[in-house]
């Protein structure tokens, strides 16, 4: 079993970590476990071990994927919470996707304005990124997680032997973020990744874990200097902003990881346009995420829409879009309000 410290928790990292979760809720009478129907598995195991700890467990199980991110469920949750008399010793425990654990850790903060929430992600995608950092969130009819709050988990379970039952294109969504994360701050990453791509998305295999692993680390270091995101964090954001607008364009239809790789394409290239990147590392994006099977195009008649979109995006400030770009390998950099032409010639790159 790995650790990787964040400020005050702990990402634990192995098969068989989810096992652990009760010391992680330790003085809690009541558990919540918010769970959505494909990892109803899992969540048995998770409430198996609460149950075994003496805690009275309360499952609640919420639409799949982007449908549970939705206010209507969020209410549903505290109705939960309500109707079993949740007190502020009480905790949630989120166990799923990111679209989950960003549900479960948005319920907690708000329930009695903050109760301890632990994620034990079981997405690839949750593991090396949406459970860790204390990002919790639903979206809105105006984009992507609009509404949420910074709450850091007490803890963190990725239960490696979760990846067993994760489809194929999860397990790809995923290698979206670990992608991103070899670009802004680890290059190993890349490597390990162009040395054996079909070793990298071996579920069980020790390429995938170093690589969850070295992206935990990432993830944890950033958000350990700026939980709020006031400056550093926003590299965790390279790729997200036209990805977030693709993810709304698709009425949140594609998987996140897959609209996160035609953004990734596009940074490079907005990056590499500005005069800030070289055009090997640019190239270097698209070769990566072709080699893995990810997306790296999209229609170019949606520029219009997707442009719009992109206004509403955290980074923005008021009329003004900012970018994270890169000035090379693990140098991540931000774009201050670069021109409509600019932006539109750097869609070239992924429009077909
Ligand atoms: N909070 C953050 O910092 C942060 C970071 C990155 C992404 N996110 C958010 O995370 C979400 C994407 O997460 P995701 O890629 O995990 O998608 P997801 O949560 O929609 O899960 C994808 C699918 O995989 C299923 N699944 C999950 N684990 C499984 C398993 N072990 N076996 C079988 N099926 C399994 C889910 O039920 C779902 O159907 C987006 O909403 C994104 O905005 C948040
Ligand atoms: O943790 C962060 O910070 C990130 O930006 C990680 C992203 O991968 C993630 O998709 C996050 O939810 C996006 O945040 P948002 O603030 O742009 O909604
Ligand atoms: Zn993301």
């Amino acid at each position: 079993m790995k650790t990787v410290d964040v400020v005050d928790y702990a990402v634990r990292i192995g098969r068989g970590a989810s096992d652990g979760v009760a010391d992680l809720v330790k003085g809690a009478a009541q558990v919540a476990v918010i769970f959505a129907g494909p990892v109803r598995a899992h969540a048995e195991r998770v409430e198996a071990a609460l149950s075994a700890a003496g805690a009275k467990v309360l499952p609640i199980e919420v639409p799949d994927a982007e449908a549970g991110k939705d206010v209507a469920v969020a209410a549903r949750c505290w109705d939960a919470l309500g109707a079993a008399a949740f007190t502020r010793s009480d905790a949630v425990v989120g166990v799923g996707g990111g679209a989950v654990t960003d549900l479960a850790g948005f319920v907690a903060a708000c329930w009695l304005r903050g109760v301890r929430v632990v994620t034990v992600p079981t997405s690839l995608l949750g593991m090396v990124d949406a459970a860790v950092g204390g990002k919790t969130g639903i979206n809105t009819a105006a984009g992507k997680n609009l509404v949420g709050a910074f709450y850091p988990p007490a803890g963190v379970l990725c239960d490696l032997a979760a990846l067993d039952t994760l489809g194929p294109d999860d397990l790809l969504a995923g290698m979206a973020e670990i992608v991103k994360c070899g670009f802004i701050a680890d290059p190993v990453i890349l490597d390990l990744i162009e040395a054996d791509p079909a070793a990298a998305l071996e579920p069980a295999g020790p390429v995938l874990a170093e690589l969850i692993e070295r992206s935990v680390a990432v993830k944890a270091r950033v958000v350990s200097q700026d939980l709020r995101e006031s400056g550093l964090r926003e590299i965790l954001n390279y790729g997200h902003t036209l990805g977030h607008a693709i993810e709304r364009r698709e009425q949140y239809r594609w998987k996140h990881g897959h609209a996160i790789s035609v953004g990734l394409v596009y940074a490079a290239e907005l990056s590499r346009l500005a005069g800030r990147l070289d055009p090997s590392v640019a190239a270097r994006h698209r070769a990566i995420l072709e080699r893995l099977g990810l997306p790296t195009a999209y229609p170019a008649s949606a520029w219009p829409e997707l442009h719009a979109a992109m206004r509403v995006d955290k980074k923005a400030r008021g009329a003004m879009l900012r970018f994270v770009v890169l000035d090379g390998l693990a140098e991540p950099g931000t774009l201050e309000g670069p021109s409509d032409d600019l932006l539109h010639a750097a869609y070239a790159a992924v429009a077909k």
